[in-house]
């Protein structure tokens, strides 16, 4: 039986100091453990697209007749784009909104009666990647794994059975819509099902499994100063990401600096992650993100990570590699990856790449 997801950092504890989480909203002033400068994150200064360049990730309609095309052009340009028409219902889109909403709200107490174990991957916390920096990030987060009946019931004694219901059925329309996404991404390489062997083996999506991470950036005192999440990549095949009505995720173009993505109502936000990369052997852009905050409103996301079971070896597809195209990266399972991941965080993809012989 393969590791699941829930025992990925079992025997690979983590030490984050949850418990000193604080109530952010009794902060006047932010903290000098929470003031970046670009000693603590060389991107933290890079230049920001200039707001006149328009430059920004593409909204693709996903009724469009070119869709796959259009998605396939950003994976390879941003690694990242936007949807609409995406079949998901708003209805679920301001349920999972409004379940966010109430869990943050919640007292700390509370929030850490759920609070996620040094081995765990779910439950209430900080991020996993604040481990790999000097300063702290102006943010709260909840992981879900398998079911999250039991941290549900801490949370709310009398309304957990709705709640799991709500993520339940996001769940359910997440995963059929990352599938339908990767497919039309690599329909734009020429690539099917039959030439990818784990997916067509398994062609009712038993092949992949899934995260939740709800995200609260609360309101803050000195934005400019403060990282509500350093800069990353996802260790994901996808990651599609909800977002309430106040910006702060920040997309990295290397001739662009970093560009705001806009929220646009009713719309998701989909990432090309670390795995995906190496499926289309380089071709798409593992997008480097983070999210900023601000002094006004409290910014909401709901991140829905998305990557093959744990005993799939990914790879670069067969198609794409040729005598002239090597394979750039050995093959690896996704458990493999986020252990790699968690050691050596930024240099994960470098250390699974070919070297090329001289
Ligand atoms: C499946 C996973 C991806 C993730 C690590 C995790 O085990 C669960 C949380 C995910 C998350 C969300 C916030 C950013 C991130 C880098 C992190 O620290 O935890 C991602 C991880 C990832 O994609 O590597
Ligand atoms: O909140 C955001 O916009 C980004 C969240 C994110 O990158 C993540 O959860 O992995
Ligand atoms: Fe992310």
């Amino acid at each position: 039986m393969p590791a699941m997801l829930t025992d990925v950092f079992r025997g690979h504890p983590i030490h984050l100091p949850h418990s000193h989480q604080p109530d952010f909203t009794s902060l006047r002033e932010l903290p000098d453990s929470y003031k970046w400068t670009p000693k603590d994150d060389l991107l933290f200064a890079a230049a920001p697209s200039p707001p006149t360049t328009g430059e920004n990730i593409p909204l693709i309609d996903l009724d469009h007749p070119d869709a796959a095309n259009q998605i396939g052009h950003a994976c390879r340009t941003w690694g990242a784009f936007q949807i609409a028409n995406h079949g998901v219902p708003l209805g679920l889109l301001q349920d999972i909104e409004f379940l966010t909403g109430s869990l943050f709200r919640l007292p700390v107490q509370r929030k850490l009666k759920a609070a996620r174990s040094e081995t765990g991957v779910s439950g209430y916390g900080v991020a996993r990647i604040a481990s790999f920096f000097n300063k702290k990030m102006w943010s709260e987060g909840f992981t879900i794994t398998g079911s999250p009946l039991n941290d549900f019931r801490k949370l709310w004694p009398q309304l957990h059975l709705n709640y799991c219901d709500i993520v339940e059925e996001y769940e359910e329309q997440m995963k059929k819509l990352a599938s339908k996404l990767m497919w039309l991404a690599l329909k734009s390489l020429g690539v099917s099902e039959e030439d990818v062997e784990w997916a067509s083996l398994n062609s009712d999506l038993n092949w992949a499994q899934a995260a939740l991470q709800l995200n609260h950036y609360p309101v803050c005192p000195e934005p400019d100063r403060a990282m509500g999440l350093a800069a990353h990549t996802d260790s994901t095949l996808l990651t599609i990401l909800c977002q309430n009505n106040t910006a702060g995720l920040q997309v990295f173009r290397d001739d662009l600096g970093w560009v705001t993505v806009p929220p646009v109502p009713g719309s998701l936000v989909v990432n090309v992650g670390d795995l995906f990369h190496i499926l289309s052997n380089g071709l798409f852009k593992s997008v480097l993100h983070r999210a900023r905050v601000n002094q006004t409103r409290a910014r909401l996301s709901v991140a829905f990570l998305w990557g093959p079971q744990s005993d799939i070896k990914i790879s670069p597809v067969p198609k794409l590699v040729s005598p002239v195209e090597l394979p750039l990266y050995r093959s690896v399972t996704w458990t493999e990856y986020l252990r790699t991941k968690a050691t050596h965080f930024n240099k994960a993809l470098s250390m699974i790449r070919n070297h090329r012989e001289e």
